[in-house]
């Protein structure tokens, strides 16, 4: 490591706590430290030329820290700098990085680390920084939630931006893997181009590799012409490669081999295609069993596995619930549904349900909640009666919960609503929206039942396949890519 144990660090935080902490902790490593608790100072500092090392707050009385940024840049583009923030969202972190920063410490932090990144900055290579993206104010938030294990995500996330690094997201079923998926493209310097998933569980085994790679004409029976595949479709963009767990062996070994030479064939290709796409993958699977299972090559899970994000549960970040909850019922709003709100009795008992779809399903409560009840405020019955009404099917239709039929069941739902309005009546439109409410869930299980196979989907339902297709289309399922 370089002398860097004589920098001068200037550290910007109108906490006094965090000033004397930070002071105390790099003054003891042998670094000169001067603290000011307002951003004007620093500005004035830093235009004077002063110090190796800006350390910076984000809300501070007379200036965000984050608008400094590109001020600072542009005068000291070499100068580093560390922006700490308790706003926790993944805009912050984006900024930050945007903007210039070096690091981003979600706030509280450990003092350690907070060394060692220092001594990082002060040592790396004053390499050009960056290109920094366009930066959109009003940007609406893609991941909601500022519990310590999504910050943990955004850091990540902001740190992943300039580079073209393979990602592997695990979690459960509902955890946002998607929507951190495409985070990682829509901020990463890739935005500009495509952004392509694949799901391996939607398509039939038989298909995937020519799905992926295109196939030439006459590559076999039905190839009437030569398709292109997905890697083709992503070039210049990111491949979002979900369900990777349930790729079959060979196609694998084909994207294996892909990873290791930058090339590919389609199927009944000759000519190798240099690929230039950035790989995400996906999984709500355990890989490592699966490689002992001998079901998923290890060498192939460490070519993806270059950088893991684990997403945790909703369980686990379950003070996160009611700002998706917030976000949730003011998306129904701005589709024209009534906007509500849930009283704290009811919040309470939101944030104590275990959620085995995670955020999927709360996200579909907070929709039923907005469609089908008219009472502005939510209160615990209405939860409790939810839930309850939430329970795993079981396996006959019209033995539903509590041994009452599936059509007792929709009764008793739709007698609420129709109370719920005393002696008013529901908004007009009630048969649509009640139907909609059973079609979706019935198409998507016989679709996650047959992987997505729709003329077995048709067969297994009794419908025709236009007339399927259609319902997909109008109640806006997806199914090649993810099955919800
Ligand atoms: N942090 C979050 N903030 C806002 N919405 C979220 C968040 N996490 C998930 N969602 C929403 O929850 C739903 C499920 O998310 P997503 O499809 O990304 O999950 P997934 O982990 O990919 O699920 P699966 O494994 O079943 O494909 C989506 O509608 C998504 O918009």
């Amino acid at each position: 490591m370089t002398m860097t144990t004589t920098a001068t660090i200037l550290v910007a935080d109108d906490d006094r706590g965090i000033r004397t902490v930070l002071s105390q902790a790099l003054g003891r490593v042998g670094y000169e430290v001067r603290t000011t608790g307002n951003a004007s100072t620093l500005w004035r500092w830093v235009s004077e030329g002063e110090g190796d090392l800006v350390i910076t707050d984000v809300v501070m009385p007379d200036e965000n820290g984050l608008d400094l940024l590109p001020r600072i840049k542009k005068i000291r583009p070499d100068l580093r700098i560390i922006v700490m923030s308790a706003q926790n969202t993944l805009l912050t972190a984006v900024k930050a990085t945007q903007r210039g920063a070096f690091e981003y410490m979600p706030k509280p932090f450990d003092l350690k680390e907070l060394v060692a990144v220092v001594s990082r900055a002060l040592s790396a290579p004053r390499a050009a920084s960056s290109d920094t993206a366009q930066d959109d104010d009003e940007e609406k938030l893609p991941l909601i939630g500022r519990s310590s294990a999504m910050q943990e995500i955004y850091r990540t996330l902001a740190r992943l931006m300039g580079t073209d690094l393979t990602v592997m997201i695990t979690g459960e079923s509902g955890t946002g893997k998607e929507l951190v998926a495409r985070a990682l493209h829509d901020y990463g310097k890739r935005r500009n181009g495509p952004f392509v998933a694949i799901n391996m569980a939607a398509i039939p085994r038989e298909l995937i590799e020519s799905e992926l790679f295109g196939h030439e004409k006459g590559a076999f029976t039905g190839a009437t012409q030569r398709a292109a595949g997905r890697f083709e479709q992503a070039e210049g963009g990111t491949l979002f490669l979900d369900e990777i767990g349930d790729m079959p062996p060979e196609a694998q070994t084909r994207l294996l081999r892909v990873l290791q030479e930058g090339e590919y064939t389609t199927v009944g290709g000759r000519v190798p295609i240099r690929a230039n796409v950035r790989i995400v993958a996906a999984t709500h699977r355990d890989l490592t069993q699966l490689i002992r299972q001998g079901m998923f090559r290890e060498d192939l899970f460490y070519r993806l596995n270059v950088v893991p994000i684990r997403l945790p549960p909703l369980r686990e970040r379950s003070e996160d619930i009611p700002e998706l909850i917030r976000h949730f019922l003011a998306q129904a709003g701005a589709e024209g549904l009534p906007t509500k709100t849930i009283d704290s009795q009811a919040m309470e008992r939101l944030k104590r349900h275990r959620w085995p779809g995670n955020v999927r399903e709360l996200e579909n409560l907070v929709r039923r909640l907005a469609a089908l009840y008219s009472q502005e405020v939510i209160g615990i019955d209405v939860i409790e009666a939810e839930l309850a009404g939430g329970a795993p099917p079981t396996d006959v239709i019209g033995a539903g919960i509590e041994g009452e039929g599936l059509s007792a069941t929709v009764e008793r739902h739709l007698r609420d609503y129709f109370a719920n309005h005393g002696d008013g009546l529901p908004p007009a439109g009630v048969y649509d929206r009640v139907v909609r409410e059973v079609e979706k869930p019935l198409i998507s299980l016989a679709l996650e039942a047959t992987r997505g196979n729709q003329i077995k989907a048709a067969q297994l339902l009794g419908l025709n396949r236009n007339t399927l297709r259609k319902k997909i289309r109008d109640l806006e399922l997806q199914v090649s890519r993810t099955l919800k």
